[in-house]
């Protein structure tokens, strides 16, 4: 709701009341329609004030209300109402001013930011536009390029940015609301129409057609199929080309296309679901509001390799202290380098101070006795980490957090390996650790809540999407990648080609395909996990054997290709060819594909005609399928955590919300009836048959994927 008071004698405050962001709900609406009102037609009141409670201007339109039908008074009329009233109404804006927040400050007269506010138009980032007003006055104020970059990407800007934009007229670091009140007192009695934006012609631009042309094929581009940025772009034209009213029709058509389309809805479910992630909880019963972190003010890394290196930065931009420990002097003072510099082109690019100090580089392991939290970084060998963890527990005091970095291997066995396995943990970075916003904090049988907690307290400290999940193979995303690509080999077996699977799922929206992600991060890498499951045996790759390994099949193709030294990118060789080693635009190869044709020749395989369904169904549904597996073991608390973990982590799009919610978008029905269909087809592959939760999640008539948490909980309880 919206309170009304009048201060200073003749200023009326409203306040908006809706914690925690003061989002623009039905009773918030009518509240500022009431109040603005009561304003107006008080003829004490000279000017108006309107403002947040608890330090936040607004969040914007109450998000929470988009899944139902809109009531209450609407946010438009609202806003033209202050913006027509005779009164200046001046915005004090502190915290957040975002969304429907700006668009309600822009129907101000005027505009004065705390020095830490923070402004935007992010309705992209949720599949919309800003559908207030927001692409019909911004362009008005601060003109056509700079209106389209904010709209399109949805950015933040600082108060500063703001005032030098031009979207706000004042920024102070003092009280907001009384730097308002004051200004508010300076401007009552001047006139208004100067200060009503909806009324000013948009600032011409040289050359319109041409900016917008390339804007719009810059916005296609990076948008990878999603709708809503080209929509912003078209609203904006509007705002440049027609009078106010027609550009608001226009903008209203627009949003009406969005607001409920499917990737309106997925990119809502990433909002939340990033929300959801942080309140973990185990399948002990414990939960993130029930167990306390540990304070962590120094910090260590063990092993400074590239994630080591990326690792160290994300501490130690966070303020922490870091003692960064690589026992080889060479690679000491190469990690020095890089992580300085590193270090140095983070903060230039954030405005900030450099780190530098702020890291202990260090060859002894004893330089950690007196640390609040390790993490082990070294390279990917049970044997070397089982070293590390044994040397850490003589070393540290008691009650350090031995974390690791592995992506792969058992957490619990390192825990074994120490005399207090409740303080062991998984932190498990993506490469560059400094940039990729995914942790996964793996959690044994016997680490402790507060282990957890404390690890996802300092994952968020760093900026990360953290998810909690239990300890397996290949912990949630490696796990369920394992079929995703196992299945891209067996189409290119079948008659598919490289560039095919990755057209599909490139157009599917991910930023890479499978092969031209395999070449980036290394053929070799893979074969190296193959080997370790013991899949990969000298000469097995030919004869009647070589596709059918451990009882299941097999693709050797990966393996052939890394016996002929084609590790990818690296070595300019690989399922693409590259002009040379390191190079990254991948070319098509002819020798791949005589080597494919061979390949199939040899083991008595037919190509077939592939199309790009097949690609999708085979490759994602496998993905999926291993999902729900996982929800079904309890690695997984809900969908949310697999979904958050594959938009932030593993490139899937986020207009596409996650695999779960895809499978939820396509039908639980229809995923499991084209699993069924496949496995039929190719009995000797096990990630094919469908997961006895999703059968048991059909039969129960496939719940919506808000309700698949109690759901789950009811089909475990009735085994
Ligand atoms: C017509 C108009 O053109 C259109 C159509 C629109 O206006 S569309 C809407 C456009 N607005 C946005 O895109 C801004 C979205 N919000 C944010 O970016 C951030 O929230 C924040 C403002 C920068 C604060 O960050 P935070 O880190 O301090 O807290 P939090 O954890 O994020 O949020 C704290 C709690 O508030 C909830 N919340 C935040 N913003 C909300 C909103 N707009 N509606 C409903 N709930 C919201 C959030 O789910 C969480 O709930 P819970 O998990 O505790 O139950």
């Amino acid at each position: 709701m919206a309170e009304y008071n009048r201060v200073s004698e003749c200023v009326g405050v409203i306040t908006l009341r809706n914690p925690p962001v003061n989002a623009l709900s039905a009773a918030v609406r009518q509240g500022i329609v009431d109040a603005v009102q009561r304003a107006l037609s008080d003829p004490n009141v000279k000017s108006v004030v309107i403002c947040g409670q608890n330090g936040i201007f607004c969040g914007g339109a109450d998000i929470k209300e988009f899944g139902s039908n809109m009531t209450g008074h609407p946010l438009i009329p609202m806003i033209h109402a202050i913006e027509s009233a005779n009164k200046p109404v001046v915005a004090a804006i502190e915290g957040s001013a975002l969304g429907g927040g700006l668009e309600l400050a822009l129907g101000c007269h005027y505009r004065i930011a705390h020095s830490k506010a923070r402004l935007g138009l992010p309705e992209v980032s949720l599949g919309l536009l800003p559908a207030a007003g927001g692409s019909q006055r911004l362009p008005r104020l601060i003109g056509v390029p700079a209106a389209l970059n904010l709209i399109t990407t949805g950015r933040h800007v600082t108060a500063a940015e703001a005032l030098q934009l031009g979207i706000v007229d004042q920024v102070t670091d003092h009280n907001t609301v009384d730097a308002a009140v004051k200004f508010a007192l300076s401007v009552a009695g001047r006139s208004l129409d100067p200060r009503r934006i909806s009324t000013h012609p948009c600032p011409q631009q040289p050359d319109l057609d041409a900016l917008f042309e390339e804007v719009m094929q810059k916005v296609r581009q990076s948008a990878r199929g999603a709708i809503a940025p080209i929509a912003c772009v078209q609203a904006v034209r509007a705002a440049a080309t027609l009078p106010y009213a027609q550009g608001m029709e226009r903008e209203r058509e627009l949003m009406a296309t969005l607001f409920t389309s499917g990737q309106a809805r997925a990119l809502q479910y990433c909002f939340f679901a990033e929300r959801a992630v942080g309140r973990w909880r185990m399948p002990s019963g414990a939960r993130w509001d029930t167990s306390k972190s540990r304070p962590v003010h120094k910090a260590a890394v063990i092993g400074l390799g590239t994630m080591g290196r990326g690792i160290t930065v994300a501490l130690a931009q966070t303020g922490l202290s870091v003692i960064a420990v690589e026992t080889q002097e060479k690679q000491l003072m190469e990690a020095k380098q890089a992580i300085s510099g590193m270090l140095e082109r983070g903060a230039k690019r954030r405005g900030v101070a450099p780190a530098l100090d702020g890291v202990i580089y260090s060859q002894n392991i004893q330089a950690v006795a007196d640390v609040d939290l390790v993490i082990e970084a070294v390279f990917e060998d049970i044997a070397l980490k089982t070293k590390v963890f044994q040397q850490l527990s003589a070393v540290c005091k008691p009650g350090t957090l031995l974390c690791t970095n592995t992506s792969a291997l058992d957490v619990d066995q390192l825990a074994s390996e120490t005399p207090n396995p409740e303080l062991v943990v998984g932190m498990h970075f993506f490469a560059p650790a400094h940039v990729m916003k995914l942790l996964e904090v793996v959690y044994g049988p016997r680490s402790s809540p507060q282990a957890v907690a404390t690890a996802m307290q300092l994952g968020k400290k760093m900026g990360k999407a953290s998810v909690a999940v239990g300890n397996c193979r290949g912990f949630v995303g490696n796990r369920m990648l394992k079929p995703y690509i196992e299945e891209a080999f067996f189409l290119l077996e079948e008659g598919a080609t490289p560039e095919l699977v990755d057209q599909a799922l490139e157009e599917f929206g991910f930023p890479m395909g499978v092969f031209r992600m395999s070449d980036l991060s290394g053929l070799d890498v893979g074969w190296r996990v193959r080997k370790g499951d013991g899949l990969v045996e000298p000469g097995t790759a030919s004869g009647r054997f070589a596709r059918i390994r451990q009882g299941r099949r097999y693709s050797p193709l990966g393996d052939l290709l890394c016996e002929e030294g084609r590790f990818g990118q690296k070595t300019g060789r690989g399922w693409y060819q590259y002009d040379k080693p390191g190079s990254r635009v991948a070319r098509s190869d002819p020798w791949l594909h005589s080597f494919l044709g061979a390949y199939r020749a040899q083991h008595g395989l037919v190509a077939r005609r592939i199309d790009h369904q097949e690609v999708l169904e085979r490759c994602l549904y496998a993905l999926i399928n291993e999902g729900f597996h996982i929800l079904d073991d309890g690695i997984a608390a809900g969908p949310e955590d697999i979904d958050v973990i594959y938009v932030s982590g593993y490139g899937w799009p986020r207009h596409r919300g996650g695999p779960m919610f895809y499978a939820n978008m396509v039908g639980l029905a229809k995923v499991l009836e084209r699993l069924e269909h496949y496995q039929q087809l190719h009995p000797e592959v096990p990630h094919l048959q469908p997961s006895s939760l999703l059968r048991r999640l059909v039969a129960s008539g496939s719940p919506p994927i808000h309700k698949w948490g109690e759901a789950i909980k009811k089909l475990h309880s009735q085994l």
